[in-house]
């Protein structure tokens, strides 16, 4: 195994050590059912300017989680008629992200395995569901469902993940400096808030 591709190990573990502790809801989290919009206007996952995206929609749930709904376009196919694997990796990836907005923690992706149970046809719309599972640290561990057929349909995909807690210099050190303007300059105040504050 090459340094450039290092092997995965129990620092990557998607299971919880022994002393992490339950996720704690913020307390100016958003009640369950409230739309938590885009965090970024252009994200692929989630923003409404972003004319290749999925335009997942996410919503507060009970405790340490969320919902959102992800319509298969045209666009998102890889086998005929077939949504592409990487696409719904992308919209349990966008649900995994937003839930840690509960917390108000920025976070950012560090693990994520994801079951393919079921194909997931053009024009199905995938019911996910994400929650926090566990905190450890700076780690956080979560699972998500996205069900077809409805919100009580049957598992398509799943996914367990590991989020990695950053500071905000994490974007402005590492992205284009012209995105982190325009997302610092965005007049939405809570979507401001998403992407650049821990504590609004
Ligand atoms: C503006 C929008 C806002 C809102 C943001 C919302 C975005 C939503 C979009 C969906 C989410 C994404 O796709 S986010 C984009 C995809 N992800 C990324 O680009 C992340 C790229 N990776 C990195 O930048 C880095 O590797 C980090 C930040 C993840 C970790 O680096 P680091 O900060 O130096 O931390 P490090 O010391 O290495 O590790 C800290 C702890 O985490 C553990 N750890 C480190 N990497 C992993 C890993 N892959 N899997 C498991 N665990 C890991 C370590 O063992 C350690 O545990 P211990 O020793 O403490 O026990």
């Amino acid at each position: 195994m090459s340094a450039a591709n290092p092997p995965s190990s129990a620092k990557t573990s998607l299971v919880p050590p022994p002393d992490a502790v339950a996720p704690v809801r913020h307390p100016d989290a958003p009640a369950p059912g409230t739309p938590l919009g885009a965090h970024y206007d252009l994200c692929f996952g989630c923003g409404g300017g972003q004319p290749h995206g999925l335009h997942l929609v996410a919503r507060a749930g009970e405790g340490v989680s969320v919902t959102a709904e992800f319509t298969v376009k045209p666009a998102h196919q890889g086998a005929p008629g077939l949504a592409h694997g990487g696409v719904l990796t992308s919209a349990l990836d966008e649900t995994l992200g937003s839930v840690n907005w509960l917390m108000h923690v920025i976070a950012v992706t560090g693990r994520l395995e994801t079951d393919f149970l079921r194909p997931v046809p053009v024009d199905t719309v995938l019911h996910l569901d994400a929650r926090v599972t566990a905190v450890h640290g700076r780690k956080i561990y979560s699972t998500a469902t996205g069900r077809i057929g409805g919100p009580d349909g049957p598992v398509a995909v799943r996914a367990d993940a590991v989020f990695i807690e950053v500071k905000v210099e994490h974007f402005i050190e590492n992205g284009r400096q012209e995105e982190i303007r325009a997302a610092m300059d965005d007049p939405d105040q809570v979507r401001r808030a998403r992407a650049f504050e821990v504590n609004p």
